[in-house]
């Protein structure tokens, strides 16, 4: 297991599922510089997702070999497809950028704390259950997924104490500001932003 040193850090974005994190997420971090650590996962790319961009589709067949060769720091698996990190891609990203950023369920977020301890930083993204429902639907999920995703809408939101940062994302421009001068003030020191 890479040791992260003194001024590595991860930021993993958790919090319930359509709350918002991967749009806060991918807006801080491209706001900071900051690059992502994509998740390999099984299922199918939903519409305007990206390989490379939002997760590493692969194959059951690919992801199964990969686990056997004990590429991932964890997996979970969700309605039948398999979600997963590669330790040597969280490695090789923070050596070359010093700070990167994951977006995981609570689970995830609780592996990588217990791995990396002090080095990771939380930080919870929340809205309340109307809220997303009107996201996901709007977004054209479908009735299935919204049902999955607020069946887990309290064990993810029972989280929120334990994180680094809490920020409920209502206004996106409001959270994005808040959030990118929360981590450059706590953490990153670049003074990117007019704070004014
Ligand atoms: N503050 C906001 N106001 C309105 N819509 C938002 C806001 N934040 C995110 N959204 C929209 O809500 C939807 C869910 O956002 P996003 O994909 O970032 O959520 P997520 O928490 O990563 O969940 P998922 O894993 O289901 O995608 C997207 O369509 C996104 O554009
Ligand atoms: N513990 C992990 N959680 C992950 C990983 N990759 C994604 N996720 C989270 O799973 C759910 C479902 O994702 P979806 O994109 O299919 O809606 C969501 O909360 C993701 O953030 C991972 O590698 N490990």
């Amino acid at each position: 297991m890479y040791e992260l040193k003194d001024k590595e850090l991860i930021f993993v974005f958790t919090g319930p599922n359509g709350a918002g994190r991967r749009t806060v997420a991918q807006m801080s971090g491209s706001t900071l510089g900051i690059k992502q650590v994509l998740s390999y996962t099984t299922r199918a790319p939903r519409p305007a997702e990206l390989d490379g961009q939002d997760y590493h589709f692969v194959t059951m067949e690919e992801f199964k070999a990969a686990e056997e060769r004990n590429e991932f720091i964890e997996v979970i698996e969700l309605a039948g497809n398999r979600y997963g990190i590669k330790e040597q891609d969280v490695a090789d990203m923070v050596q070359k950028y010093g700070t990167v950023y994951l977006v995981l369920n609570r689970h995830g977020a609780e592996t990588l704390k217990e791995l990396y301890g002090e080095r990771i930083v939380r930080i919870f993204i929340y809205a309340d259950r109307d809220t997303i429902l009107k996201r996901e639907q709007e977004r054209g999920d479908t009735q299935e997924l919204i049902d999955r995703n607020m069946s887990q809408y309290d064990i993810e939101l029972d989280y929120k104490d334990q994180c680094e940062h809490v920020f409920e994302n209502l206004d996106l421009a409001h959270t994005v500001f808040d959030l990118t001068k929360a981590l450059d003030e706590n953490y990153l020191h670049r003074k990117l932003l007019d704070l004014d």
